[in-house]
């Protein structure tokens, strides 16, 4: 498995592994690989016969003051794990490679409506961050799938979108969120948490499922249900920047018609900003 940092070398690797007849998957990723990832990887290696995972810390979709330099970079560890996962080609480009001309006056990718509100809105500029260097990715590797997260439910959303409005030639394909024993997320912003704060983090989670629980048993006032979520959080240590039950296929705003829903959250713990989310359908 090699490890490549220029977009000419990936470039010469794919048309020598396209010769060969092989389809290709892309895994993009900001590194600090955990068991998510890998879950990502090998359904990218079931589907396709040449497996390239990207690790990219995107500066373009970090905001003032968020965590981009503090982010954890551990390349050797990564490579390891992908090479146990499967992968067959690493492509960590610096940020001069991507943004060769610098970000100011970039080409920037907007996709609207899905990446207002949530993420969207307490991270200005993130989804256009994220979108412009996604498209740069596919039209690098022109993959013919690439494999996300559904932990990131906006930014598989608004992947999607882009993808179809602009007639990428690629499949998004979405995979489960992988826990651990406790029910949290795993992330790499995981690794911010204290001891003593990793061990309340699972409330966020269990919140969203017994928010679920109660829609699924009959109870249809949303407000109060997310307000009463919110309460449980707080008294927990957790503060909710977002929490909505939202359509789970149009991520637009639930009546008591809609059938496939998705709660998602987004909450600090001390200075870690936790997100997750869970799909179910309310009958
Ligand atoms: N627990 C998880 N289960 C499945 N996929 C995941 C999980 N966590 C992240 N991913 C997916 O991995 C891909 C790369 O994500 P990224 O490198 O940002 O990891 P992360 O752990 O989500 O990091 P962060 O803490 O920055 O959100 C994305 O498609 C993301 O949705
Ligand atoms: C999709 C992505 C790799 C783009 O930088 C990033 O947002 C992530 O890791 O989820
Ligand atoms: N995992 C999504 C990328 C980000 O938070 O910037």
């Amino acid at each position: 498995m090699n490890t490549l940092h220029t977009i000419a070398q990936l470039r010469a690797a794919l048309n020598r592994a396209r010769q060969d007849g092989k389809r290709i998957g892309l895994v993009p990723t900001m590194g600090n690989l955990h068991a998510g990832h890998v879950t990502l990887v090998a359904k990218a290696r079931q589907r396709t016969d040449f497996v390239v995972v990207s690790i990219f810390v995107n500066p373009l979709q970090f905001g003032v003051g968020e965590d981009l330099d503090s982010y954890p970079r551990t390349l050797e560890e990564d490579q390891r794990k992908l090479l146990d996962a499967g992968a067959d080609l690493v492509f960590a480009p610096n940020v001069k490679e991507m943004y060769p001309e610098g970000m100011a006056g970039h080409t920037r990718i907007s996709v609207p409506v899905v990446s207002e509100g949530l993420c969207g809105a307490s991270r200005p500029g993130h989804f256009e961050g994220v979108a412009t260097v996604v498209c740069k990715l596919l039209n690098i590797v022109q993959p013919d799938l690439a494999v996300f997260g559904q932990k990131d439910f906006q930014q598989l959303a608004v992947i999607r979108k882009m993808a179809h409005d602009l007639c990428l030639p690629v499949q998004v394909m979405g995979e489960p969120t992988v826990r651990a024993d406790d029910g949290l997320a795993l992330s790499s912003r995981n690794g911010y948490l204290s001891e003593e704060e990793r061990k309340i983090a699972p409330v966020l989670f269990q919140t969203l499922q017994d928010t679920a629980k109660a829609i699924q048993a009959g109870e249809r006032d949303y407000p109060a249900l997310i307000e009463c979520a919110r309460q449980r959080l707080a008294d927990a240590g957790l503060r909710a920047d977002y929490l909505d039950l939202r359509d789970a296929l149009t991520l637009d705003p639930v009546n008591t018609g809609t059938r496939d829903m998705v709660i998602l959250a987004a909450a600090y713990l001390g200075k870690t900003r936790l997100i997750d989310n869970l799909l179910f359908q309310q009958d």
